[in-house]
């Protein structure tokens, strides 16, 4: 693109007619639009917490302005708001602008709603929270979002809970060729280590009922919920009422910096129909450079006979094995 950037820029072969007319007029520049990250979606209304200034942090509802026409806007989404920014009962600002995402993550078509969509921007981190026992861990569901976070340019974190009920060895030992970090934990467990996880990231949750999401989030942020009838702080809304993500921060940290979570009570699948196999392997460097002499459109798949992953030895044939069961697993209708 940038190669380009003379032809197709308006700014630039348009500039003798366009300099006649006040730039204003054409774009509004908003200067005096507030900086502020979407929280939470819900019918049309957004409700987001200020990112500067003296009432940084504090909650704006806010509805998307007309300009935007039909963009989406979504938990995690850095915005721009003009208008009533105060906050105040019954006020509601307008969007203006929603800056370029770094990341998006994807979740599949279903039943229920028939488009693939967006569900949130700009994390960083994908963590994926599977109980040891009750339920039973799922290896596929774990891959499927292994890649998810892979596709998304995220890193994964698998967080292992009901550490009291089984012993985590056995479903580490999958991921240790793979080399996904984890964390290993319990109900009433310190954590500590998952807080230094979290730290200055944004972490997308994820993980399917009953894994123990919940009682991890009210350990992580104890005044998400208030005990009374599980209403949460930030919507005012009971959470059981609701299929949002929901992002909060995350208390404390010596810098002001502990990270963001972003619960997603609503997730059932990844969108992983459109995952490029060498956008995959991207997130393996080592087997990335093996592919480099596969010939034109190979998957490195299963059953590529001229693939360079074919020619792995050891310990890195062991990742090859790993990394093709994620690729296999993009099809898997497991979940
Ligand atoms: N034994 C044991 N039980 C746990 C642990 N963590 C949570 N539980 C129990 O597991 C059940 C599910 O926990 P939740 O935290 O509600 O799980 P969730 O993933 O949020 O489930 P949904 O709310 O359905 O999405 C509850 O009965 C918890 O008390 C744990 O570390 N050990
Ligand atoms: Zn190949």
């Amino acid at each position: 693109m940038t190669g380009r950037y003379d032809e197709h820029d308006p700014e630039s072969y348009e500039r003798p007619r366009r300099r006649t007319r006040p730039r204003t007029k054409d774009r509004p520049t908003y200067d005096d639009a507030v900086p502020a990250v979407v929280v939470t979606v819900d019918r049309g209304r957004l409700t987001c917490l200020l990112s500067e200034g003296p009432d940084a942090g504090s909650k704006v509802l806010a509805m998307k302005a007309r300009p935007l026409g039909r963009k989406g806007v979504v938990v995690g989404d850095r915005v721009r708001l003009v208008g009533d920014v105060s906050g105040d009962d019954g006020t509601l600002a307008r969007i203006v602008v929603v800056d370029e995402r770094v990341t998006t993550l994807r979740r599949t078509a279903d039943d229920t709603d028939p488009v693939e969509r967006v569900i949130v921007a700009n994390a960083d981190q994908l963590v994926i929270v599977a109980a040891l026992a009750d339920p039973e861990p799922r290896p596929r569901l774990i891959d499927r979002a292994l890649v998810a976070a892979y596709d998304a340019g995220m890193d994964p974190l698998l967080c292992l809970t009901k550490s009291d009920l089984a012993d985590p060895a056995d479903l580490l030992a999958v991921y240790r060729p793979l080399g996904v970090p984890y964390v290993v934990t319990r109900r009433g467990a310190d954590v500590g280590e998952v807080r230094e996880r979290l730290a200055g990231r944004t972490s997308v949750l994820v993980g399917h009922s009953g894994v123990g999401k919940s009682t991890l989030v009210n350990a992580l942020v104890p005044d998400a919920m208030r005990s009374t009838g599980d209403v949460n702080a930030v919507t005012g809304r009971g959470r059981h009422t609701s299929t949002n993500a929901l992002m909060l921060p995350l208390p404390g940290g010596p810098d002001g910096n502990a990270g963001w979570i972003v619960d997603t009570p609503g997730i059932r699948s990844f969108g992983l129909a459109h995952v490029d196999p060498d956008r995959l392997i991207h997130a393996f460097g080592d087997l990335e450079e093996l592919t480099a002499d596969c010939p034109r459109g190979c998957t490195h798949g299963y059953g590529e006979p001229e693939c360079g992953l074919n020619e792995a030895t050891g310990d890195e044939a062991e990742r090859v094995e790993s990394f093709r069961r994620l690729l296999a697993s993009r099809d898997s209708t497991d979940y």
